[in-house]
């Protein structure tokens, strides 16, 4: 039968259903407080049986990352599994939050990409901490300023993919995570901005270069200057008459920006990738990828060696870059990444196999797959 109920029913109902769901979200987050009594406990315990107590860890990438397909897995609509799964993204955020919200080094400035996917990851009741380079994120983090870090490394906007790579090389840090940005520009401008008053278009390189199609047709003699970030072009759009910005949403939200135009990049399915990082690993969560830098000897076939492992286990392979070494001309490491847990027997199998046959080889760790 159809839905007979009158606007104020329906209102009713809505306002009895927010009652709930407020009282279940206040239950789940008393189990949460109790996970972190519990997993204190267990510490105190340890410590006084004499083993090393190190610090309670309470942000557990791997079960939120099951809760997160969980909830994906099971959704019914009408809303969409994505949607669902960003409500309960925060949900949690602010659960852990109740023992000490993480504080999270990005590469920055503000409203960049690299802010929005860490908000992504952690949710809003994470603490993002803006950096000037990728190694100052990793030096956040490495000396405990940070709990995690947030860096670009694939087909990025602001920040070279080689640079973060370089930086794995050197430190002890592991990858906790991964977060994946479908990059979406506007052309953002102060309110009240007439399209006739824009003199001067500024944007990051890279997002100069997404939307120059867009730009051609639509602005053909428009000055267009690169700046050093997504963020910077925004707070110059903010702050000069005349100036309009190419970015994102995170950018036109902090700024208080308006659109001109919305969606201006060439290529629709652009997506930017990030890695987070830790300084302890991660166990498994069911779904997980492994990167790891390995290095051979420079001889015929080499590469062709380092694969076959991967080949003869069936293990595909999700991604693999070449840097120069910085310790012998011309020789080179390679990043790999396939999907798998450092614990899974296969894959210590195919990680030993490669030991006997490289010059160096180094687990940057196993994480979860991106869930969102
Ligand atoms: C509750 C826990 O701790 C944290 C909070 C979670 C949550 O709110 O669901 C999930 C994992 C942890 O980040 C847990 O370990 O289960």
């Amino acid at each position: 039968m159809a839905d007979q109920r009158t606007l104020e029913e329906v209102r009713a109902d809505i306002d009895a259903i927010d009652r709930e769901i407020q009282a279940l979200i206040s239950r789940r987050a008393g189990c949460a407080q109790r996970v972190a009594d519990i997993k204190l406990e267990q510490m105190q315990a340890a410590s006084e049986r004499g083993e090393t107590p190190g610090e309670v860890v309470y942000y557990r990438p791997e079960r939120e990352a099951q809760v997160l397909k969980r909830i994906m897995d099971r959704n019914e609509g009408p809303l969409a599994g994505e949607t669902v799964a960003h409500i309960f993204r925060e949900i949690m955020s602010a659960c852990l939050a109740l023992e000490k919200p993480l504080q999270v080094a990005y590469l920055g400035p503000e409203g960049t990409f690299t802010h929005a996917a860490t908000i992504k990851h952690f949710g809003h009741a994470a603490i993002p901490v803006s950096q000037n380079t990728i190694d100052a994120v990793f030096a956040r983090v490495e000396s405990g300023e940070c709990n995690y870090g947030v860096v670009p490394v694939e087909n990025s906007t602001e920040g070279m993919v080689s640079h973060t790579l370089d930086n794995f090389m050197d430190s002890r840090l592991k990858i906790s995570g991964e977060v994946e940005m479908p990059i979406v520009h506007h052309l953002l401008v102060a309110p009240g901005t007439e399209q006739m008053a824009v003199t001067k278009i500024c944007a990051h390189q890279q997002a100069l270069a997404q939307c120059r199609n867009w730009l051609d047709l639509h602005w053909p003699n428009t000055e267009r200057e690169a700046v050093s970030s997504n963020g910077e072009a925004a707070r110059l759009a903010a702050a000069t008459p005349g100036v309009a910005a190419v970015a994102g949403d995170m950018a036109a939200e902090l700024y208080g920006l308006e659109k001109l135009a919305e969606h201006i990049e060439d290529y629709a399915d652009n997506t930017t990738r990030f890695l987070v990082v830790g300084r302890d690993e991660v166990p498994s969560s069911g779904r997980d990828k492994t990167s790891i830098i390995v290095s051979s000897r420079n001889k015929p076939g080499a590469l062709y060696a380092l694969l076959d492992p991967f080949r003869k286990a069936g293990v595909s392979l999700t991604r693999i870059d070449t840097r120069p070494s910085r310790t012998e001309k011309w020789a080179y490491v390679f990043f790999i990444e396939f999907e798998g847990h450092l614990q899974d027997d296969n894959i210590r199998a195919i990680v030993s196999e490669l030991e006997e046959q490289s010059i160096l080889l180094k687990p940057l760790g196993s994480y979860p797959r991106a869930v969102l």
